[in-house]
């Protein structure tokens, strides 16, 4: 299978990456600046897999179309390629707030599109990536394209509906996740702690933490109370964090999150 990548910023760099790293990956990869492609075509030398190509030749020949420019960017991309694609092609838009509905306007009746929301560690295979595939398209294609970016990390399905709050609380979310690593870190070394001190014991600490959630299954709020000794350190430092709004700070930062992505 073929996957043609359209825009290698932030995210597209990161999804290619985790594609190219799961190993045997055919991508072709679309930029606008030729400096880009110069060096895309150096970083890759060793991936025979990954070719840079314009997007009418990545229109005609890839099974599958990630679309990873900016959300502005995403309706003149598909006038460009929509003529080439072939008729059993797979568009996949990854970009905020732009609809099935949108993306509809500028394919081909009937064919087959979903929406998308990843995040970048897809980088380094730990990524989420929510899809809601459009009515065209068919079960044996929507496997498919959770085969393809099984290298990236987890992907679930849900409905067009739900895509913005997952992009509040996943699309978005590994940078709330970094600004508090930042900020345990910035307390650290308040605390007399080294820079990288803090930094590698913040870094494992989220780890850690992560792989708890992911592997026990268990509620979060469960998972406090076992760090949570009656009368201990935990419980003084969770009483400041609940007395600052920690909680409501959320709340608003995945409501206005969500709002953006819906456009409102
Ligand atoms: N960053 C993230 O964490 C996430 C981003 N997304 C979505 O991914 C998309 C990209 O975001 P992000 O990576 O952050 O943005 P970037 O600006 O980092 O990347 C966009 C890339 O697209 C390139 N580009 C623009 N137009 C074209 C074109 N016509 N053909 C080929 N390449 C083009 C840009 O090139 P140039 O440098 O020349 O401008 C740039 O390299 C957005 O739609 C965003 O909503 C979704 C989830 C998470
Ligand atoms: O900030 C953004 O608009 C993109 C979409 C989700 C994460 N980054």
């Amino acid at each position: 299978m073929t996957t043609a990548i359209y825009g290698v910023g932030s995210m597209g760099g990161a999804v290619l990456d985790g594609l190219v790293a799961g190993g045997g990956a055919q991508v072709l990869a679309v930029v606008r600046r030729s400096e880009q492609a110069d060096r895309l075509r150096e970083q890759y030398a060793e991936h025979p897999g990954v070719e840079v190509v314009e997007p009418e030749d990545a229109a005609a020949r890839a099974d599958v179309h990630l679309l990873l420019v900016k959300p502005y960017g995403v309706a003149d991309l598909l006038e460009a390629i929509s003529p080439s694609l072939r008729p059993d092609a797979i568009v996949v838009s990854m970009a905020l707030g732009v609809s099935l509905a949108d993306l509809a306007g500028h394919l081909s009746a009937g064919t087959a599109a979903i929406r998308a929301m990843p995040n970048t560690p897809a980088k380094v295979g730990q990524g989420m990536t929510v899809l809601s595939p459009s009515d065209d398209v068919s079960d044996e294609q929507l496997t498919r394209v959770r085969e393809l970016l099984a290298p990236t990390g987890r992907t679930i399905v849900l409905p067009e509906s739900q895509q913005d709050a997952a992009t509040a609380v996943s699309g978005s979310a590994p940078a709330y996740v970094y600004l508090f690593v930042e900020g345990l870190v910035d307390a650290g070394v308040a605390q007399g702690l080294t820079r990288p001190q803090a930094l590698a014991m913040a870094t494992q600490a989220v780890r850690g933490a992560g792989a708890m959630l992911a592997e026990t299954g268990e509620d979060p709020a469960v998972l406090r109370t076992h760090v949570t000794s009656p009368g201990g350190s935990t419980a003084a430092a969770l009483a400041r964090l609940e007395a600052h709004g920690m909680r409501h700070a959320l709340a608003d930062a995945v409501k206005a999150c969500t709002d953006r992505s819906a456009g409102r």
